[in-house]
């Protein structure tokens, strides 16, 4: 099966996909990331590179993520592209990814995708305030992406706003579950990582 995680930046897609991951053992379920998938910079529409805009879906890769879940779904391996966020340019290596019963991608575009949406056996949507967000994107990029607060301050108010406005909060229509940022996430992972065992048993 194919489970896809959506929500806007720093929602907590991925510590939902590693707590889940976790919770179903790392033999049963592997996690993509749509940032593996983000198109170098150099092949970019002018006019995204132009603004720095990567929040975007045409900054996706999405027919090679399609692809990819794919192949993974029908049990062969697959060659994850490797993506640097301070260069903004796919690195000439990559990481081979072996098939699993659960395959797992979370995002913040996809939702937005239909080819994409139709291979998703079940859609999650983490919905979490702007505030929390943009103050735990402050967070991680400044620590771990080697920005400045003023860059990401600029990029937020600059693209990530609005586009999360345009494409990513509408996608939210499309999940079969929404988990609230308030959730009890023990709970939620207990529920989701039982079901997912028994659906692949
Ligand atoms: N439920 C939560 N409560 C508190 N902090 C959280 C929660 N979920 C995520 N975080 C923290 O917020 C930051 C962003 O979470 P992450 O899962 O990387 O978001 P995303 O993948 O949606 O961008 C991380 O530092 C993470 O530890
Ligand atoms: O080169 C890049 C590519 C992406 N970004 C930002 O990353 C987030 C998506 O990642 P999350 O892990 O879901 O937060 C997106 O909002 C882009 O703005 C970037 O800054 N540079």
């Amino acid at each position: 099966m194919i489970i896809g995680i959506a929500g806007g930046s720093g929602s907590g897609k991925t510590t939902l996909a590693t707590r889940l991951r976790d919770a179903v053992g790392a033999e049963r379920l592997v996690a993509l990331q749509q940032d593996s998938y983000y198109r170098d910079i150099d092949t970019l529409p002018e006019a995204l590179r132009a603004s720095g805009n990567f929040d975007h879906p045409d900054c996706i890769d999405f027919p090679l993520l399609v692809q990819q879940l794919e192949a993974l779904r029908a049990g062969h391996s697959v060659p994850v592209p490797q993506y640097d966020f301070a260069t903004h340019h796919r690195l000439p290596t990559t990481t081979e990814q072996r098939a699993h019963p659960v395959i797992l991608v979370e995002g913040i575009l996809i939702f937005t995708h239909p080819a994409l949406r139709e291979l998703l056996d079940l859609k999650i949507f983490v919905d979490t305030d702007d505030d929390i967000r943009l103050l735990r994107r402050i967070r991680r990029d400044t620590r771990e992406r080697g920005r400045s607060l003023e860059s990401v301050l600029d990029q937020y108010a600059a693209t990530v706003r609005p586009m999360h406005q345009q494409f990513v909060a509408p996608s939210q229509k499309f999940a079969d579950l929404i988990i609230p940022e308030k959730a009890n996430f023990d709970l939620v992972v207990e529920l989701l990582s039982h079901k997912i065992r028994s659906l692949v048993a």
